[in-house]
């Protein structure tokens, strides 16, 4: 019995299926790819190139997009500080629910602060959480604008946006780091690559 939290007189149940028996059954490993940078770095590109590799190589995974995210289990937050460490509390907390499931984790979210990423690495089992860092220049990432909120956020009409008026934190030791090559982005099959010869190399895409 013990307190967590605000719960009190609780449990934790064990059941005779486990991880690795999910493992089994679906020949890869659980675990969770956490892509974090800038608006408009590409996140979701490498999530979704990511997620079609993979599905055509049989192994199943799952995307938790920050934007979608904000549009059910998140809508309750906003951008400040404190909202957006609530936000990746509740994905860091999804995506070991999904890694514990057996399936690969594609979580893609800004995840600003290096302390909440930190806090999410944390709840997983050494190794399995995989943080990709999208290294695009701010300049990039505000030419490619595609939603149009760089040009808001100049102009003042949003607020404590990431990378203009609002903090962002890089990685101090990613496991995968995506960066331009001669000043060229390498294209979004290329990035998905990065990701899956690492799970291959890992030992990930096996049970
Ligand atoms: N103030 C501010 N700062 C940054 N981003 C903003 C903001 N307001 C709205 N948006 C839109 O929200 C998307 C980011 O959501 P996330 O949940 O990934 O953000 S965070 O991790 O909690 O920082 C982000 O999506 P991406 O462009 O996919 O990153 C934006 O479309
Ligand atoms: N590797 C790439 N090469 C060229 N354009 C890209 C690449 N990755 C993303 N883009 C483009 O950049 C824009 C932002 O990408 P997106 O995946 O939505 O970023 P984020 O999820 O980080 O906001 C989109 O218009 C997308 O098509």
């Amino acid at each position: 019995m013990s307190s967590v939290g605000k719960s009190t007189n609780i449990f934790w149940q064990e059941c005779s299926v486990g991880k690795s028996d999910r493992e089994k059954l679906l020949k890869q490993k659980g675990c969770v790819v956490w892509i974090t940078g800038l608006s408009g770095s590409g996140k979701s590109t490498l999530a979704c190139t990511l997620g079609r590799e993979l599905h055509n190589r049989g192994k199943l995974s799952y995307i938790l997009d920050g934007d979608n995210l904000r549009h059910g289990l998140n809508k309750d937050l906003g951008f400040k500080a404190e909202d957006r460490a609530e936000n990746i509390r509740r994905v860091g907390e999804v995506a070991k629910l999904f890694a514990d499931a057996g399936l690969i984790c594609i979580a893609s979210l800004i995840s600003p602060y290096r302390k909440d990423r930190d806090s999410c690495r944390a709840l997983l089992s050494d190794k399995s959480f995989i943080e990709v860092y999208m290294n695009m220049p701010l300049d990039l990432c505000e030419s490619r604008d595609p939603k149009g909120l760089y040009k808001l956020a100049r102009a003042g009409k949003i607020k404590g946006f990431t990378g203009i008026d609002d903090p962002y934190e890089p990685p101090l030791n990613c496991e995968i780091e995506i960066q331009q090559q001669d000043g060229i982005c390498p294209s979004p099959c290329v990035m998905a690559g990065q990701v899956v010869t690492y799970l291959e190399e890992k030992g990930f895409l096996h049970a």
